[in-house]
């Protein structure tokens, strides 16, 4: 296990993924993390979960997956890697005509199996599936360069919930939120968007990433092994954005001024 003071080992995007990444809307980055480091994540992941065990609120996200929001703000491994330059050099690199990124949130994200009583988190019947959904209509941002890192923390094989994605979604702008409602799902509300190419189910080892821009319409079908899909997500974007003020529960009350910049130490600008 790497120490605590371990620098997290995060690869470089190489220009054929960052070429897929604007072209598509999303990369896989196989192995970019190292796997000793992810062995060490996996395992404060499992204790986090352990603590947690009942803390379920029944709104249509909780449906989906288990959040433990803001992870990097209480476990010092998980900030080392969110707040890493090798890693926040790659973001810089995927976004187009940035200089400097920010870091909006991480995120230890958990699907029980469907169906599986006793879960640590979700229904008692298990989580479903992501349905497909923008993240950027969400945020009270003026610009939507902004991207999220989804690493896996353990085996992620397709039937166990991997992310997929609508190629070249993200070049439609936003596209109205989901998780509000019944049936809200990307492809509820546009079915024309079951005309572009969704990507394959893949397989995810231990230490493999994807990263999907804000504005490609993604989900993940429920999760069919019998152990919880578990990954981790940090989210940044550009660091020249504006506040627009727009009602989000993350920034109300922060005292972030409208048409400013998000200077506040929730939303750092992460050196690269
Ligand atoms: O992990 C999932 O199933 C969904 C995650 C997601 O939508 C995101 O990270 O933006
Ligand atoms: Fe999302």
């Amino acid at each position: 296990m790497p120490a605590r003071s371990d620098k997290p080992a995060v690869r470089d995007v190489t220009d054929s993924e960052i070429g897929s990444f604007r072209e598509r809307g999303w990369a896989r980055l196989p192995g970019l993390v190292g796997a000793d480091y992810v062995a060490d994540l996996r395992e404060r992941a499992l204790e986090r979960l352990g603590e947690r065990r009942g803390r379920f609120r029944n709104n249509y996200v909780d449906q989906a997956f288990g959040q433990d929001r803001d992870i990097a703000r209480h476990d010092e491994a998980y900030a080392a890697l969110a707040l890493s330059p090798a890693l926040a050099r790659n973001v810089r690199r995927l976004l187009v005509g940035v200089d400097a990124v920010r870091l909006q949130v991480t995120n230890l994200l958990v699907k029980e199996p469907a169906g599986n009583p006793g879960a640590a988190e979700g229904p008692p019947d298990g989580h479903g599936a992501t349905v497909f959904h923008q993240d950027f209509p969400w945020m009270p941002m003026d610009r939507s360069s902004m991207l999220t890192v989804w690493l896996a923390l353990d085996e992620v094989p397709a039937d166990m919930g991997a992310l997929r994605f609508y190629e070249r979604s993200h070049r439609y702008g936003p596209l109205g939120r989901s998780f509000v409602r019944e049936d809200d799902g990307a492809l509820d509300q546009h079915p024309w968007l079951g005309e572009l190419p969704l990507s394959e189910p893949f397989d995810l080892a231990a230490g493999d990433a994807t990263v999907h821009h804000s504005l490609v319409i993604h989900g993940a079908p429920a999760n069919r092994r019998d152990r919880p899909r578990l990954s981790f997500t940090a989210t940044y974007f550009d660091a020249a954005t504006l506040y627009t003020g727009a009602p989000y529960g993350q920034t109300d009350g922060l005292g972030l001024a409208v048409n400013e910049p998000f200077d506040h130490p929730l939303f750092p600008v992460v050196p690269s």
